[in-house]
């Protein structure tokens, strides 16, 4: 892809652009986009939108986070490795952790929090302690732009049914969800969270196949979207990661024999569990903890593989294995790629933006045989800015995060390199850092694509509208930006990189090919009547 090159530009645009930014929520575009019946339109109106029962101030509660799941059986410290696997996927999400844990009389209990895993559990040893049993699972969870932060949203859900107890910790995000809501609402289900996971709950209770794990491959069929799912029950720990397969979920295994589940194979490595293998797209993995036999199934549906690459680009931690990459590794490509395609000829330098941007600017360095210097300093006590409820608060979380060096800066000109552009929000505050700082040029390389679609499923990219890529061309954005060029790496680029393996990754947050899309719920004929009343 060319780069936009032109004069340096003293840009008020992010603050134009802030102000700018539709509150609408992502949700919201894919409904419309969705063309729903006239009858679907009247029966929205005529009731809130079932993510608005929180009631929160912003009214803005959707379901469309990012998260991490982790779980292990046969272990007697089940709770505390999973409160250390919880910590080590916190980069996963910040807003709310839980731990449901399985006891020796087969009873579940559950603790849960908003906020960080340590605040949540590590404040106050006694939630751990109240937790006995030799299986348990946790959830961290990512919640949205402008979304209220919701205790009854904190995850793994714990509900009784006639069958005992089932605790369930999710992630992705349903892209039918509001359909089988209705439909099981219409039925007399009632919901006591704003989440899609709940459906989930609802499927199984209300299946009327036997056993469990035929009750959940019933559940986990009528679900369209993305899933990495795990169950807990008295006797069992279940897996489940949608056909797709879009987001991860691995397995490992401790020595004393321990089943360990996790997003990231980082959380296995924190707790010496050794790798086994991914749990398949379309697979249920059951672990019994009374003889810890281990069996596989199938769900029925059966589709092309699509995970998503945006855990390569961005989410993921660089030293996890993610989809069977090394992801340090595909960052590093992506960097060499870049260099490739859109070298910066006249730079004396290639520094990275702190953290997630390292590994690229390394591969650009490496391609362009350019010096690699850490020329942005990240404090490390401020989290996640693409995080952060609210852009004013995301621009002051930027220049909390990061501080310029100045004496590898001053009179340079820095090729810096980042691993996305989403809003454009932290790429506006560095330019200005590095001019302040003495940057003679400043040339942003991006080592992705430019977002242009929302994520349907399960990472927060914010709607269309505040998309920085999809409201102006390149040099619209070089020039809100104010660097002097700016280039990302393209679409078949990135391909590239994957070879024979790019059909079976979702890249539909840059190329807007969305491989299932939203089911428009169909009004529930007694609403709608009681409406016309
Ligand atoms: O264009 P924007 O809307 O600013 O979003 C893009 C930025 O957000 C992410 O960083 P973040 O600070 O979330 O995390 P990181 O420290 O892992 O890089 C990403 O790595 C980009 O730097
Ligand atoms: N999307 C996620 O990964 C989190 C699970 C679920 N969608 C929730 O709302 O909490
Ligand atoms: S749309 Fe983007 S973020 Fe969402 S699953 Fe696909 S690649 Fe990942
Ligand atoms: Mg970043």
């Amino acid at each position: 892809m060319a780069a936009a090159a032109a004069t340096p530009t003293a840009s008020s645009g992010l603050i134009r652009y802030a102000a700018a930014a539709p509150a609408h929520s992502h949700h919201q575009a894919r409904c419309s986009s969705a063309r729903p019946s006239l009858l679907a339109l009247r029966h929205r109106a005529a009731r809130p939108a079932p993510f608005d029962y929180d009631g929160d101030e912003t009214g803005d509660d959707h379901p469309r986070e990012e998260c991490g799941v982790f779980g292990v059986v046969g272990d007697p410290d089940a709770t505390s490795l999973c409160y250390l696997g919880l910590q080590k996927l916190q980069h996963r999400g910040e807003e709310g952790t839980g731990i449901a844990a399985a006891g020796e009389d087969g009873t579940i209990k559950l603790e849960r929090g908003l906020g960080l895993v340590g605040d949540v559990f590590g404040a106050d040893p006694t939630r751990l302690a109240r937790l006995p049993g030799h299986a348990a699972i946790g959830h961290v969870r990512y919640s949205t732009a402008g979304a209220a932060a919701s205790l009854r949203n904190v995850q793994p859900f714990l509900a009784g049914y006639r069958f005992g107890q089932l605790a369930v910790a999710h992630n992705g995000n349903l892209v039918n969800y509001h359909a089988l809501r209705n439909k099981l609402e219409a039925q007399g289900s009632i919901f006591s969270t704003s989440s899609d996971t709940e459906v989930i709950q609802h499927l199984i209770a209300t299946s009327l196949s036997r056993p469990l794990l035929a009750r959940i491959c019933d559940a986990c069929e009528r679900l369209a979207g993305a899933y990495s799912l795990l169950f807990l029950t008295a006797d069992k720990l279940l897996a489940v990661r949608d056909p797709f397969g879009f987001r991860p979920l691995v397995m490992g295994r401790r020595r004393n024999g321990a089943v360990v589940f996790a997003s990231e194979t980082c959380a296995l490595d924190l707790i010496d569990a050794a790798y086994e293998r991914e749990v398949e797209p379309g697979e249920v993995v059951v672990v019994d903890r009374r003889d810890m036999s281990v069996s596989s199934a199938c769900l029925v549906p059966h589709r092309p593989r699509k995970s998503c690459v945006f855990e390569h680009i961005y989410f993921a931690l660089p030293n996890s294995v993610v989809f069977g990459h090394a992801v340090h590794e595909r960052r590093s490509a992506y960097g060499r790629a870049l260099a490739e395609e859109s070298p910066a000829p006249t730079a004396d330098v290639v520094i990275p933006v702190p953290d997630s941007g390292f590994y690229a600017a390394l591969g650009f360095s490496q391609t362009s045989g350019l010096e690699f210097q850490q020329g942005l300093i990240r404090w490390h006590y401020s989290g996640r800015s693409f995080i952060q409820p609210s852009q004013a608060i995301r621009d002051l979380a930027v220049k909390l995060k990061l501080a310029p060096v100045h004496g590898v800066i001053r009179g340079k000109s820095v090729v810096v390199v980042d691993d996305s552009l989403v809003r454009g929000t932290t790429s506006s505050k560095i330019v200005r850092l590095l001019r302040d700082a003495g940057a003679r040029e400043v040339h942003m390389r991006i080592a992705s694509p430019p977002v242009i679609g929302s994520c349907l499923y399960g990472i927060d990219t914010p709607s269309e509208g505040e998309l920085i890529s999809n409201r102006m061309d390149l040099e619209g954005v070089r020039r809100t930006i104010g660097c002097d060029s700016l280039a990302f790496l393209s679409l078949d680029k990135l391909h590239s990189i994957y070879g024979d393996e790019a059909p079976e990754f979702c890249d539909a947050c840059f190329s807007r090919n969305y491989p299932v899309l939203p089911t428009v719920p169909e009004p529930v004929p007694e609403l709608v009547s009681a409406f016309e009343d």
